[in-house]
């Protein structure tokens, strides 16, 4: 029998409990998706108030299988009942709890992967959470396991026929320039060429790099990162038999065309990667972190604080991360048993 997901509970303030009640909704019937969330029962109890779904408290990652269709399967934690679009670093200690439980059944395989409901950063920072977001977090937390290749953590957008990882992730526009690095660039790099061999299934990957710069810097007319970093990474990578083209002008590099001609963009910051995802598929992007020992992916978008607890969020995003981290589990365990066949 395959091993179940598990789902973080997120921020309990955010629209987190009422996605994943919708989505126990969408899935139910389908038990290749089933799932437990790890959170106060109470906290689902709330959400669930719009619903009335049956919910059930499970003792361990086995008895997912055998209640999903008829309830949501929730492993217990302790915590507080937040008001809806009011969050509170109360609140953190069991949010990073419901992570770390998470992290310790992937990790002793009771469950195949973690998908993580959405947390708002500056609300954990505000308890002393020390970790940019949930990618740098579960690098941490798995430090011990040997990820299947290459070690990330390496944060990647995938929708809308894209997948995009990033160089620099959650750095202001000016630290980002200034922190981008071609160590950097290397290692995700190469984090994505064994995560599209190993967790997608594409035997000789193909991975464009984009330029800092405008027009990839014009010859250097308009910025030296693309002659000093950004393609000494490129041709370091290609004599190590990595397919990557050097930097790209980033205006021209996700119109459909421009599409067919890789597997995957590595992108020199943030926005110039997310950007194109959540424009494309906002509703039906993943968030994926390569480079784990434990497959984890997220909805793309945050805690929409503005609409919780109303009913208006669509549970979208986080089916496809569902579904997602359940592609990413099956084509992973048949990597390690049979390679790329
Ligand atoms: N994986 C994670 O944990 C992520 C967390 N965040 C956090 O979320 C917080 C809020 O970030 P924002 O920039 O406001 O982005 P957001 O994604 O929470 O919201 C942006 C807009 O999209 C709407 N929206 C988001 N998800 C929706 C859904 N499922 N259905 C319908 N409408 C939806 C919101 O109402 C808002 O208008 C921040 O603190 C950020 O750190 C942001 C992205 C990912
Ligand atoms: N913008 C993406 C994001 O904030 C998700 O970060 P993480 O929590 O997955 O590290």
């Amino acid at each position: 029998m395959t091993a179940p997901l598990l789902l973080s509970m997120g921020d309990p303030a955010g629209i987190g409990p009422e996605i994943t009640l919708k989505a126990w909704a969408a899935l139910k019937d389908k038990s290749e998706f089933a799932f437990a969330i790890v959170a106060p029962p109470r906290v689902i109890a709330q959400a669930n108030q719009d619903f009335d779904y049956p919910l059930k408290e499970i003792k361990t990652c086995a008895d997912i299988a055998s209640v999903f269709e008829n309830a949501l399967p929730i492993l217990p934690i302790d915590g507080r009942v937040p008001t809806p679009g009011t969050p509170d670093p109360y609140h953190a200690l069991s949010v990073t709890e419901s992570i770390e439980r998470c992290v310790s059944r992937c990790l002793s395989g009771e469950a195949a992967a973690l998908v993580t409901n959405p947390i708002a950063k500056d609300v954990l920072y505000k308890a002393g959470f020390k970790f940019p977001g949930h990618t740098e977090y579960l690098g941490q937390l798995t430090l011990l396991e040997p990820p299947p290749y290459e070690r990330g953590p390496v944060m990647m957008l995938s929708g809308g026929g894209l997948r995009v990882g990033l160089a620099t992730v959650h750095l202001s526009l000016k630290d980002a320039a200034e922190q981008l690095s071609a160590e950097a660039i290397i290692r995700n790099a190469r984090v994505m060429n064994g995560a599209l061999q190993c967790d997608f299934g594409i035997r000789a990957p193909r991975i464009s790099l984009t330029g800092l710069n405008p027009h990839a810097g014009e010859n250097g007319a308009l910025g030296h990162e693309e002659n000093d970093i950004i393609n000494p990474s490129a041709r370091l990578l290609r004599s190590s038999g990595i397919q990557v083209t050097d930097a790209q002008p980033a205006d021209t590099l996700f119109h459909a065309e421009a599409r067919e001609n890789y597997d995957a963009v590595l992108a020199m910051y943030h926005d110039q990667g997310l950007i194109p995802v959540k424009t494309l598929d906002f509703h039906g992007g993943v968030n994926i972190t390569l480079g784990l020992p434990i497959v984890r992916t997220s909805p793309d978008h945050g805690t929409a604080f503005g609409i919780a607890g109303q009913n208006k969020a669509r549970p979208n995003s986080l089916i496809a991360a569902i579904k997602s981290a359940r592609h990413i589990a099956n084509n992973r365990a048949n990597y390690l048993q049979n390679g790329l066949n």
